[in-house]
């Protein structure tokens, strides 16, 4: 059986969408209620809304899955989930550990994990360089351990280190060709 969908699974700044975009195949775009970073776009990085338009959206039975992080709501809408997983083509998505649970739940096999880590120094590193304030760097990082320890349900683990970026860039690149020769889908 093909895989319909690749989840990236990861602590903050471990370099989940990077892997993401290396792979390079169409992203499902979620919907959270965090304000935008500089450069993101809305419906490309996320769909931007207000945490009362998600508590909405959740009440009225849109979402498959809805998640709270660092005082935010993460969620993917049952409407796209069902459009990809009813695609020919193979689609990419960055999710936390309980929505990956629910997804694995109900799509088994159909669903590729990617976890994603790094070192935790590395990480603050990075999340400073990102601008991210000092309160928010803690936060994010106060749950590096708990999201490392979640790396156990992926399928496969990718240690996106500085000093391993090409292995990892490496990794992607063996995934897509492995995905390629088993499916027609991308
Ligand atoms: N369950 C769930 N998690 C999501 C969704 N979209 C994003 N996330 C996760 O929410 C967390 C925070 O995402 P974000 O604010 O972009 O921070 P980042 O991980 O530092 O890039 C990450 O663990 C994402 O994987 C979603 O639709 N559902
Ligand atoms: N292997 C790596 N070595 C050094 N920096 C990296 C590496 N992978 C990603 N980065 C950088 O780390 C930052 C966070 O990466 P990002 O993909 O946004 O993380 P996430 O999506 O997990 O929050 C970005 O500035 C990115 O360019």
């Amino acid at each position: 059986m093909s895989f319909k969908l690749i989840i990236f699974q990861g602590p903050s700044a471990s370099g989940k969408s990077t892997l993401q975009a290396l792979l390079d195949i169409p992203k499902v775009v979620t919907w959270t209620s965090r304000a935008p970073r500089e450069g993101e776009v809305n419906g490309v990085d996320y769909h931007f809304v207000t945490k009362e338009t998600m508590c909405e959206m959740f009440i009225g039975g849109d979402m498959l899955e809805m998640t709270e992080y660092q005082g935010n709501y993460y969620g993917t809408s049952i409407v796209a989930i069902n459009q990809i997983m009813n695609a020919k083509q193979m689609n990419s998505v960055v999710m936390d550990a309980k929505g990956v649970k629910i997804l694995k739940e109900r799509f088994h096999d159909t669903i590729l994990v990617i976890g994603v880590t790094a070192n935790k120094e590395q990480c603050r590193l990075r999340l400073l360089s990102r601008n991210t304030d000092d309160k928010d760097v803690s936060r994010r990082l106060a749950s590096f351990e708990e999201e490392t320890s979640a790396l156990a349900q992926c399928d496969i683990v990718i240690y996106n280190t500085e000093e391993n970026r090409e292995k990892a860039k490496r990794m992607i690149s063996y995934i897509k060709r492995g995905l390629v020769e088993n499916s027609e889908l991308l």
